[in-house]
């Protein structure tokens, strides 16, 4: 009797056509694919071997972060370096410890352990001993998701991450479910908005890695039926059909803009005064407001309230206070709100999503919720779902919900 180990049904999964045509997956398909390389990886590997690549990630992290702050990635995809690829020399000598050492060997020594790891993330490949030549994943890590969001996640979560355990213990194991006592806070002192505000430079990068994360993947107007929001009364040229809340520096509603230039109505850009003030939507035909969502909504009766990962930095209390908040402002009978976040699976949760629950518990007693938590977070503030629309399990959901008194066109 043939003995189907999860290594070989998972092998058989592969072969099929569905899974092979590597050419152009299907969003479902390449999401699949990446779940079943994780199962396959736990599949292959000892329980010692599982546990010794969890126990050495640390180190890991923090050879990346080294390697973008010395600006080697860039070194590599030069121009005359793409072919042949870079030797730990001439990195050592471009790390700018060549003031005294030129490439001496401490310095080369250094170059040669921290690329030896790049290589083993599959970040470059080294085609050669000491020399390492770039790869599409270089490219990523030059780019403003790699530069800036590789050291903007590492100081914002790492020193409060470090602690976590401490915190928990402390706090006897309960669910961290205060903002103001994230474990962030009892950490460093602050919980993520207020730490940003007060570090400039990181607040820059966290504005330029919100701006490019999620470059290359489709946008909610993508995903979600934009005419559902054309239903209702016809929004005219001085109504408000877009604010998009907590919009960061209006990379959403640029996009949105640029895809829809003709809609009737006004485009409204909300976030707080450190990160709007000195932004011009005038071009991108947006208008910029300084506003905290944790006031009432200042702009009256707009097609849509958007929300693109807000409520998953908060607990479900300030959720539910920004919720009302914008309510008091909508229209009943044709004011939306859409929400952009993950929607959790109650089961094989994907890596990302369930590290970002930990990072958002973290620092700020935030929360990825599943699609029962959504509806009842919701429900609670008298809001319904009126639909859910996704491009792919493994990214954020588009969801839409209205008061539940003027009940419209649940999907
Ligand atoms: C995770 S970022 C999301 C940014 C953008 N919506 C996106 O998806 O790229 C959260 C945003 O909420 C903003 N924010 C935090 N607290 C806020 C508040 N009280 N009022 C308005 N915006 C706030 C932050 O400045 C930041 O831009």
């Amino acid at each position: 009797m043939t003995v189907i180990t999860p290594l070989y049904a998972l092998v058989n999964r592969l072969g099929q056509p569905a899974v092979q045509d590597g050419s152009n997956p299907s969003p479902q398909t390449h999401f699949e694919l990446l779940q079943m390389i994780n199962q396959l990886r736990l599949a292959v590997e000892t329980p010692t071997e599982t546990v010794l690549r969890l126990i050495y990630q640390p180190p890991q992290n923090a050879a990346l972060r080294c390697v973008i702050d010395m600006g080697i990635f860039p070194v590599l995809i030069e121009k005359h370096h793409l072919d042949r690829g870079v030797s730990a020399t001439r990195l050592a000598e471009h790390t700018g410890a060549e003031r005294d050492l030129i490439a001496g060997p401490s310095s080369y020594f250094l170059a040669v352990r921290l690329m030896r790891m790049m290589a083993s993330l599959g970040l470059c490949s080294t085609p050669a001993p000491g020399v390492y030549r770039a790869n599409d994943k270089t490219v990523a890590l030059t780019q403003p998701i790699g530069r800036d969001g590789v050291p903007c996640i590492y100081d914002l979560t790492v020193p409060t991450l470090s602690k976590l355990s401490e915190y928990l213990r402390a706090h006897e194991y309960t669910n961290p479910q205060e903002y103001a006592c994230s474990p962030m806070h009892w950490a460093v002192g602050q919980s993520q908005f207020e730490w940003l505000a007060s570090h400039k430079d990181q607040q820059t990068l966290f504005n330029s890695y919100m701006a490019s994360r999620r470059q290359g993947t489709p946008m909610w107007f993508d995903v979600y039926p934009v005419e559902r929001l054309l239903g209702g009364a016809v929004p005219k040229e001085d109504t408000v059909f877009l604010v998009d809340i907590g919009g960061n520096q209006g990379h959403d509603l640029t996009r949105f803009h640029q895809r829809h230039p003709h809609l009737p109505g006004r485009l409204v850009l909300q976030d707080l005064p450190k990160v709007v003030n000195g932004v011009s939507g005038r071009d991108a035909g947006i208008e910029v407001m300084a506003y905290s969502f944790l006031d009432p909504q200042p702009v009256h009766r707009a097609t849509a309230y958007y929300f693109r990962a807000i409520f998953h930095d908060w607990p479900d209390h300030i959720c539910r206070q920004i919720l009302r908040n914008t309510m008091s402002s909508m229209a009943a009978d044709h004011s939306r709100i859409l929400i952009v976040d993950f929607v959790l699976p109650d089961t094989d949760t994907p890596l990302l999503q369930a590290s970002l629950d930990i990072q958002m518990m973290s620092i700020g007693a935030g929360v990825e919720r599943s699609e029962s938590q959504w509806r009842d977070l919701l429900h609670s503030v008298g809001l319904e779902i009126s639909g859910i629309w996704n491009h792919s399990p493994g990214m954020e959901s588009v969801i839409e919900a209205v008061p539940m008194a003027g009940k419209r066109d649940v999907v």
